[in-house]
């Protein structure tokens, strides 16, 4: 379904609607880049919060969408993995976990770990100066201390896998040390080609060249004490990204409190020389704060930030009391209930910030997330069921092979059967659209507006006629095929979205 266009005569739009089921659905053609997509991205030591929750499901959306377009997709994330807070995880692990060279520190709550290590560094000065001292003896590469901080990185390390894990998403770790030696090219190039400029022991680098107009902020390169920052991290990213991964096309996906901080990245890099917007495209791409239900930032009862395991753990025992309560468990096996449940509550947690412009603020709830009423995944995973259960059901008497679809006219007479088609194959623009600005409610609405497409046309339209006893009596192969087009079509969004399809449910 390539290049497709719905506004041609019924008979074509039939033969488009075959060509979804014999040759599958494609992207519309685009010229193939090589992407950098940089999400996720938490911090080692702290806690990955709800704003990591949502970079995590709008990049993973982001790439697959890439993807689909064939594009070169490289997933990257960005974690915080260097800076000084180190030198007091060092200093404190050395303290508590003397063979921490032999034995893997069994820190089981690494946030704790950080608070307590950040109240001796407040507290006691003869932590702080070896705090000091343990960031230098890591920068400059000491293998005891590069062992205490992987030591450190890996315990971070396992617990973001266990949800990217859950969340089915997939993504290569390469934080911020990785570009330790980067920074320092870039701090050399930057003050041969003149563009740094002192400030109270800092080196800044403004964004333009005119001193004389409003130049708003500078980025700050090197800090009073010789360090690097978030921006010459950020940099140095832009340049690897370029040079080495050989990139046309860069996004950063994080919140959208970044937005001036990666404007002033792109500017820089620009006056700099390491990036061409004429030639690469950079794109950040922010999201709003997530909400509780209360309109305030989400937060625990106690004022804490919320671990996400927990999260997702609650969204799984809230969706199991939701098919319990349909009586799911009677009907289903043990495994299709647990497939079910984790559909419905990945799907949901999902869905709630995908259908949302990812530009606003949005509101965490699970009561409405895992409404099955309305726009909300457990509607789009029913109503896939449902179309799947009518193939099902016919099974025996039709099967969609090849040659029936071939020897199938597929008429659309009825308005219901026409509105459908043009609905199905207006994806390609969806895609193309989405491409451009990365609004995937776009594509949630439109998923939405398949299964409500479907819905009156099957509440109009027999697919399958049945005597009083039950038994097939009259299948209508054209509505069939139309079923199973749809069902494509729906994978195929499902997948861009992240939901896992079920057969049952
Ligand atoms: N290249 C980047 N700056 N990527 C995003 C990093 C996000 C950062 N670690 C944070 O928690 O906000």
């Amino acid at each position: 379904m390539c290049c497709i266009h719905y506004s041609a005569p019924r008979e074509c739009l039939s033969g488009l609607i075959k060509s979804i089921l014999l040759d599958g659905i494609e992207a519309p053609c685009m010229p193939r880049k090589r992407v950098v997509v940089d999400f996720s991205s938490p911090n080692i030591a702290k806690e990955m919060h709800v704003g990591h929750l949502r970079s995590t499901i709008i990049g993973e959306s982001i790439c697959r969408l890439l993807e689909f377009f064939k594009h070169n997709v490289l997933r990257i994330n960005h974690v915080g993995d260097w800076g000084t807070q180190f030198g007091m995880l060092i200093a404190h692990l050395q303290d508590k976990f003397p063979d921490y060279t032999s034995n893997t520190p069994s820190i089981s709550d690494l946030q704790a770990f950080y608070k307590e290590s950040k109240a001796r560094f407040d507290s006691e000065e003869d932590f702080k100066a070896r705090a000091y001292q343990c960031v230098v003896k890591l920068q400059q590469g000491n293998k005891d201390f590069i062992n205490a901080w992987q030591a450190i990185c890996d315990v971070s390390r396992k617990e973001f896998q266990v949800i990217y894990d859950r969340l089915g998403v997939t993504l290569i770790e390469r934080g911020e040390s990785f570009y330790q030696e980067r920074m320092v090219t870039i701090v050399e190039e930057l003050t041969k080609k003149n563009l740094l400029e002192e400030d109270d022991g800092r080196k800044i680098m403004w964004s333009s060249e005119n001193p004389g107009e409003d130049r708003g902020v500078p980025l700050t390169v090197v800090k009073s004490d010789g360090g690097f920052t978030y921006d010459t991290s950020d940099m140095a990213t832009i340049r690897q990204r370029i040079e080495e991964e050989e990139a046309d096309w860069l996004i950063y996906v994080t919140d959208a409190g970044q937005a001036l901080h990666f404007q002033l990245i792109f500017a820089c890099a620009e006056r700099m020389g390491i990036l061409n917007r004429d030639m690469i495209r950079v794109d950040h791409v922010g999201f709003g704060v997530v909400l509780g239900e209360d309109g305030k930032k989400f937060k625990t009862r106690s004022g804490d930030t919320v671990k996400l395991v927990m999260l997702l753990d609650e969204g799984l025992q809230r969706s199991m009391a939701k098919l319990v309560e349909k009586g799911r468990h009677e009907q289903l096996t043990p495994e299709e209930l647990k497939t079910a449940q984790e559909a419905v509550t990945y799907g949901c947690i999902k869905y709630a910030d995908l259908s949302h412009n990812r530009v606003s603020d949005y509101v965490f709830s699970f009561n409405q997330m895992l409404d099955d009423k309305g726009n909300t995944a457990v509607y789009l995973l029913y109503a896939y069921t449902r179309i799947k259960s009518i193939a099902r059901n016919c099974a025996e008497h039709f099967k969609t092979t090849r040659d029936l679809i071939a020897s199938t006219m597929i008429t659309l007479d009825h308005e219901k059967e026409w509105n459908l088609t043009k609905v199905l194959l207006r994806f390609g623009d969806v895609l193309i659209k989405l491409s451009k600005d990365f609004l995937l409610n776009h594509l949630c609405d439109y998923t939405y507006e398949i299964a409500t497409s479907f819905a009156d046309f099957y509440d109009k339209c027999y697919c399958i006629e049945k005597n009083k006893a039950g038994e097939i009596i009259k299948i209508n192969h054209s509505r069939i095929l139309l079923t199973e087009a749809t069902a494509r079509v729906l994978e195929k969004c499902f997948y861009i979205l992240g939901l896992n399809p079920v057969e049952k449910m």
